[in-house]
C-alpha cells in the first residue's frame, strides 16, 4: 500500500562526499543538505561532478568515503532499488515498445503494486502531468517535451522520497524547454518533492531553484539562492561562471566608509560600492557585469567597439584608454542604438551598483 501515500516531504543531508575515479577526485568533500520539499540546482561546467554526485544519491554510484541521509535514515550504503528515488534524465529512456502506460506502470509493478494499483495511479500521474488521453501511445508518437512528461510521470508513480533530474531538459529546443520548466516547477510544487536538480544551465537554475549550490572540480564553490549566488558571489569563480563580468586587477583604495575606488596600473580607475564586508586596500580583483556600468558625462573616457540593440537593452563594447574591454548593457534610446564604433563617450559603475570585490590570497613568504 506504500504507493498510495502522499509524498513524503523529505530532506536529505550529503556529509563529506569523496569519489574517485582512479587518480581522478570527481567529488571532493561534498557537505550538502535540503530542506524538505525545495528544489536545488547543481550548477556548474561540464566536468565538474554534477552527474556524479546525484549517482552517489541515487545509490548507483559507491563513495570513497562520507555520509548520504534521506530524513532521518544513512542510506550510504543502501542499493538504489531500496532507496525509493525517481530519475529522470536526458534522455528519456523510456521502453521504446511500451505504451505510455506501460512504461508508467513498469515501476510500480516492479515496487510490487497490484495491477489494479497500477491502472489507478498511472492514470493519476498522467493527468498530474496533463497527458491524459496519451497512454496508449508509444514513446515514438510523441514529441520530446511529451516523453519527458511521461519520464516525469514514471518517475513519480512510485511516490518517491526524492526527485533526482540529471539535465531533463536537456534535449528540448529553447522555447519548449522553458514551458517544461514552468510545468516541472508547476509539479515539483504540487507535490511538495524534495529534488535535485543537475543543469550546466545558469538561466534554467536562476529561474526554477529555489538554492543553487554552485560546482567546480568536485567541490561546492556556493550554495544559496539564485539572488544570493548572483548579486553576492563569495569567490571568482561563482561571479565569472554567473552571468559574464570583467574583472580589472589593480589596487584597491578605501574613500568613505562604504565607497571604494578600483585603479589599474595604467591610472585608469573606478569608483564604486562593495558588496559585502569588503575589504581592505591593496591588490585586489574588481568583478563588473554589463548592467553595473554605464555611459555619463563623467568617468573614464572610452571609445565604443559595438553597439547592438538586443530587445529591451543595447548591449555595448567599449574600450578605455589602456586597451581594456569593458562590456555595458544600456536602456534602449536612439542615443544608444546609433552609437557608431569609434564614437567617444565616457562610462563609470552605476551610482547604485554594489559591485564584487576579490582579494587575492596572501601568500606566506
Ligand atoms: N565511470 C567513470 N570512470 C572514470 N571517470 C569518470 C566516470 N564517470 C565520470 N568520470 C569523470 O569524473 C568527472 C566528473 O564527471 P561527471 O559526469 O560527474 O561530471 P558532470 O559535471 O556531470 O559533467 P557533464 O555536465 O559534462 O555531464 C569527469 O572528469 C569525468 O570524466
Amino acid at each position: 500500500m506504500r504507493f498510495f501515500m502522499s509524498h513524503s516531504h523529505t530532506a536529505l543531508k550529503l556529509s563529506q562526499i569523496m569519489v574517485s575515479y582512479g587518480a581522478m577526485r570527481a567529488v571532493n568533500g561534498v557537505d550538502l543538505e535540503t530542506h524538505s520539499g525545495e528544489l536545488v540546482a547543481l550548477l556548474g561546467p561540464s566536468g565538474c561532478g554534477k552527474t556524479t554526485l546525484l549517482r552517489v544519491i541515487a545509490g548507483f554510484t559507491r563513495c570513497d568515503s562520507g555520509t548520504v541521509l534521506l530524513g532521518n535514515q544513512d542510506i550510504t550504503a543502501l542499493p538504489p532499488e531500496l532507496r525509493r528515488m525517481g530519475m529522470v534524465f536526458q534522455n528519456y529512456a523510456l521502453f521504446p515498445h511500451l505504451s505510455v502506460e506501460a512504461n508508467i506502470a513498469y515501476g510500480l509493478k516492479a515496487h510490487g503494486a497490484s495491477r489494479d494499483e497500477a491502472t489507478r495511479k498511472t492514470r493519476e500521474m498522467l493527468e498530474v502531468v496533463r497527458m491524459a488521453g496519451f497512454g496508449a501511445r508509444l514513446p515514438r508518437e510523441l514529441s520530446g517535451g511529451q516523453q519527458q512528461r511521461v519520464a516525469l510521470a514514471r518517475a513519480l508513480a512510485i511516490s518517491p522520497r526524492l526527485l533526482l533530474l540529471d539535465e531533463p531538459l536537456g534535449a528540448l529546443d529553447k522555447n519548449l524547454r522553458e514551458e517544461m520548466q514552468s510545468e516541472l516547477l508547476r509539479i515539483q510544487r504540487e507535490l511538495g518533492i524534495t529534488t535535485l536538480m543537475v543543469t550546466h544551465d545558469q538561466e534554467e537554475a536562476m529561474s526554477m531553484a529555489d538554492r543553487i549550490a554552485v560546482l567546480n572540480k568536485g567541490s561546492i564553490m556556493q550554495l544559496g539562492t539564485p539572488s544570493e549566488i548572483y548579486d553576492a558571489p563569495q569567490n571568482e569563480f561563482v561571479s565569472s561562471f554567473m552571468g559574464s563580468s570583467t574583472v580589472l586587477d589593480g589596487q584597491l583604495t578605501r574613500l568613505a566608509q562604504d565607497r571604494w575606488r578600483m585603479q589599474m596600473p595604467s591610472g585608469v580607475h573606478f569608483e564604486f560600492h562593495c558588496i559585502g564586508p569588503c575589504t581592505r586596500n591593496g591588490p585586489a580583483r574588481l568583478a563588473l557585469r554589463p548592467e553595473q556600468l554605464e555611459l555619463s558625462d563623467v568617468g573614464e573616457a572610452a571609445q565604443v567597439v559595438s553597439a547592438r540593440p538586443m530587445g529591451q537593452i543595447t548591449r555595448l563594447q567599449v574600450r578605455v584608454r589602456d586597451g581594456t574591454l569593458l562590456h555595458l548593457s544600456a536602456e534602449r534610446s536612439a542615443h544608444s542604438d546609433h552609437l557608431a564604433a569609434g564614437t567617444a563617450v565616457q562610462v563609470r559603475v552605476r551610482p547604485q551598483a554594489h559591485c564584487s570585490v576579490f582579494v587575492p590570497p596572501v601568500v606566506a613568504q
